[in-house]
């Protein structure tokens, strides 16, 4: 792998068991891992999860190991590792800021993206991308690194078209739109104003030669418009509402209703 080229088939825009150009689905499971740290008794199980969300059709597994454990811990880390060795399309993501942890992580394991999230150690939750050009120098060094081990590199950055040509400029592969104003806005006299910037944002991206991610308090309610009015999305990653969907409905309807969500937006209309 050259760290430009996806290793997953799934979310390659010419190949894919969904289609061409769908985007794929990337399950975050940060909450199941914080539930299971407020006991000793290893449950509910991180691997059992992210087992149960691949059998009900997820294309990936992101995690986002906070300097503090918070949620994730570094074992849980190798052992999704471990359990995707029996996945070989299952893309796996790993979440975080470069300048702390996630590099021991990326070393390790080597996954197939690596999402830098400019977060502070023992931020509440990623409420920011990162601010380029001011930030190019920390960050080419470790995307080149990253190359280095066949990782691919997405950039966590809010909805700026003008910075999508430094972060190509510095070897980002991918974007991921933070898109938490997006979801606050949705279903509000701003939903229209606030989605397009996200719209231009993409198609800078795009432009330049960027792939594109999107997420953050993405559900099913929001899910649909987004990706019918924003170009080009390869994958979202999703965690707070689904795993919250996921203890009303249970992990196998829960990503199947998402993966409907993410049909709905490519499907002609009434036939997702
Ligand atoms: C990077 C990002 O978008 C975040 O959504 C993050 O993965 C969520 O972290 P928490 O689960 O700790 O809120
Ligand atoms: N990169 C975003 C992510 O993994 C999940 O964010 P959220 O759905 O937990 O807000």
């Amino acid at each position: 792998m050259d760290g430009t080229t996806p290793m997953n088939p799934l979310i390659a825009p010419e190949a894919g068991h969904r289609g061409a150009a769908q985007t794929a689905l990337s399950v975050n499971l940060n909450k199941v891992a914080l539930l299971r740290n407020t006991r000793h008794l290893g449950i509910p199980s991180v691997t059992r999860a992210a087992t149960l969300v691949l059998e009900a059709g997820a294309d990936g597994i992101t995690l986002h190991p906070r300097p503090d454990e918070r949620h994730i811990r570094a074992h849980d880390v190798d052992d999704l590792a471990a359990l995707l060795q029996s996945w070989p399309q299952v893309e796996f993501n790993i979440e975080g800021n470069p300048l702390h942890n996630l590099m021991d992580c990326v070393r390790r394991v080597r996954p197939h993206q690596a999402t830098f999230v400019p977060d502070t150690v023992g931020q509440f939750t990623s409420d920011h991308g990162w601010n380029l050009p001011a930030d190019a120098n920390t960050l080419r060094p470790l995307i080149a690194e990253c190359h280095a081990l066949g990782v691919r590199v997405s950039l966590f950055m809010d909805p700026q078209p003008e910075a999508m040509a430094h972060a190509r400029a510095i070897g980002a592969d991918r974007v991921e739109l933070y898109t938490e104003a997006y979801a606050s806005a949705y279903g509000t006299p701003q939903e229209a104003e606030v989605r397009a910037r996200y719209t231009a944002a993409a198609q800078a991206a795009l432009a330049v030669g960027l792939e594109v991610n999107a997420g953050h308090d993405l559900n099913r309610d929001n899910l649909t418009a987004f990706l019918q009015h924003v170009p080009g999305v390869l994958e979202v990653s999703i965690g707070h509402a689904l795993i919250a969907d996921a203890l009303e409905l249970g992990y196998s309807e829960t990503v199947r209703a998402y993966q409907r969500c993410i049909r709905a937006a490519f499907a002609p209309e009434g036939l997702a």
